[in-house]
């Protein structure tokens, strides 16, 4: 941190002569009393600010790994391996602007001993958007091989070369020079060729970059802005209300008829193509058998993260769908039905799992999915219950041969897992007749997942039987704490381990941005 901090506000001022020391000295020359003395305050004023010595190392962690977010925010504008390679660059820029911030963030000496796990861990979290935009220039077919290996490659040619960087300056002090930039482009483009990228990536400043891109060459993808999306289907009618909208948005998920009308229309309209289409390759089956191959249930999985508003989607989607002509009944189901409940859970030692596929009855889902897609009547589903976070006993819904059936869950597009022959099990999605994945920035679930946890005190928690009960007393500060720990600890590692790899498989890719609303659409073709 370079600006004199006499001027700061006291908490500034407190983290900022924190992370000098951190960045200069290490850990070992941390005390209070020193931050106290540099930032012109007493020790009880540290203590006030942040509890506790390692709160404060947590803190210059946290705010460290926020200001670098805050960096690269600009580069979500962009997308493939363009996106990757200014990011690289922006992510240098950031890292060398602020070298003990970085060397606060990534030094072992401090994450492993001083801080709380979340904050040690947070380093391995901020991986998280940089996978997903790789997988994005994998998808679109920018580079080739495993999107893991090849998220970690850059990322550790990045993050070794600006440490060394770093490391070769005096504390504090990085003069980038125009030879230092040059060729560090030239390693990251090395890289990325390594892994097949043939894209001319231009050199154009950031701000001017286009919006969306239309369609990589090779992509498997068309990829449409908001307006094209919408332009899609400019004549079909919108059968819902703003009563009816307002009853269908999830707590937190600020959806308004406008959006409905620019991004659910077109995508009703597109399902009903299928529908028919679907119900014409049934025909032509039958004609071809000389038997009658029967309807089955058009089955719709929707899948993402925790509190990115799949049910809202899933919930849309139902009523628009019903008013199509061609499909009346159409039913909605949860997979959080299929969790095993809580004491079985706890005896499998899952508890602190629940969302990861492992928490779920997978055969019992599977039996399910290919059951209704076998046109059986009165197929029956367990009913989980978010108040008391567990499976409601003796409940059902009773799925009765629909003509569209939504499966809306965390895991519904895993893929199948191999048996211990080694050979393939089918996996739900092998049901599926169309599937949507609701996408955002993982930075933006996070804040949604904990404004919600907040909104949810006030309303389910205040409730006795609520198993959150125990937090409608905390205070704003505990409520953010306890959601981010919950967050950090369960629903970001399941959604970089398990749900964001599964993105690519559907097909359609909603994504949205940090106001909910929807900015690009992503529509398999092939
Ligand atoms: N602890 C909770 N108490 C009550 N309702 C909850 C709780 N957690 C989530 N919900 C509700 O359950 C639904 C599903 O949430 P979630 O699985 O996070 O999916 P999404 O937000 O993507 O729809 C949402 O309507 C949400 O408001
Ligand atoms: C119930 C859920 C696993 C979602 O299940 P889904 O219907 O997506 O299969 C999730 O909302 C949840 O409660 N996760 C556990 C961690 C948490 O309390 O946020």
């Amino acid at each position: 941190m370079t600006t004199a901090t006499s001027t700061l506000p006291l908490r500034d001022r407190i983290l900022a002569e924190t992370v000098k020391i951190l960045g200069t000295e290490g850990p070992a020359a941390l005390t209070v009393r020193r931050v106290a003395a540099l930032s012109g305050c007493s020790t009880i004023g540290v203590y006030t600010h942040f509890g506790s010595k390692s709160a404060l190392v947590d803190a210059a962690i946290m705010e460290a790994f926020a200001g670098l977010d805050q960096a690269l925010a600009p580069i979500d504008e962009l997308h493939g391996v363009d996106r990757l390679l200014r990011g690289a660059h922006a992510y240098r820029d950031w890292a060398l602007a602020h070298p003990l911030e970085y060397t606060v963030m990534f030094a072992p000496s401090i994450t492993a001993n001083d801080a709380s796990d979340a904050s040690a861990e947070r380093g391995g979290l901020s991986l998280v958007d940089h996978v997903a935009r790789t997988q994005d220039a994998v998808d679109r077919g920018e580079l080739t091989g495993d999107t893991e290996t090849i998220a970690r490659s850059i990322w550790s040619q990045v993050h070794g070369w600006v440490m060394t960087e770093i490391l070769q300056a005096d504390p504090g002090r990085v003069a980038p020079t125009s030879a230092a930039r040059a060729e560090f482009d030239a390693g990251v483009r090395a890289v990325l060729a390594g892994f097949g990228a043939t894209t001319s990536v231009d050199r154009a400043p950031m701000v001017d970059a286009p919006r969306r891109a239309a369609v990589a060459p090779a992509s498997p993808y068309v990829d449409l802005d908001r307006d094209a999306w919408t332009r899609l289907s400019a004549s079909t009618p919108l059968p819902l209300t703003d009563a009816d909208v307002e009853r269908l948005a999830g707590l937190g998920d600020p959806i308004d008829l406008a959006e409905v009308d620019a991004i659910y229309r077109p995508i009703s309209r597109l399902l009903d193509l299928h529908i028919e289409a679907t119900r014409g390759l049934h025909a032509a089956s039958s004609t071809f058998l000389r038997e009658d191959v029967g309807g089955t249930p058009f089955v719709i999985g929707v899948a993402g993260s925790v509190a990115v508003g799949k049910s809202t989607t899933a919930r849309l989607l139902r009523e628009l769908l019903a008013r199509w002509p061609a499909t009346p009944r159409v039913q909605l189901i949860t997979t959080d039905g299929f969790l095993y409940p809580n004491a079985e859970l706890e005896r499998r030692g899952l508890m602190e799992r629940k969302g990861f596929p492992e928490s779920y009855d997978r055969r019992a889902l599977l039996r399910f999915v290919s059951k209704v897609k076998a046109g059986r009547p009165e197929v029956r589903v367990p009913v989980y219950d978010h108040l008391t976070y567990d499976i409601l006993p003796g409940r059902e819904i009773v799925v009765n041969r629909p003509d569209v059936l939504i499966v809306e869950g965390l895991n519904v597009l895993q893929p199948a897992r191999p048996t211990a022959e080694g050979t393939s099990n089918l996996a739900v999605s092998d049901f599926f007749d169309f599937s949507i994945y609701v996408d955002a920035r993982t930075s933006d679930v996070r804040r949604w997942y904990v404004d919600r946890f907040l909104a949810l005190r006030k309303t389910a928690f205040a409730r006795p039987e609520s198993y959150f009960h125990r937090y409608a007393a905390l205070t704003d500060d505990e409520a953010v704490e306890r959601a981010e720990r919950i967050w950090d600890s369960i629903n970001q590692p399941n959604l970089v381990q398990n749900i964001l790899p599964t993105r690519s498989r559907a097909t359609l890719v909603l994504t949205k941005d940090s106001d909910h609303a929807v900015e690009r659409v992503r529509l398999r073709k092939l």
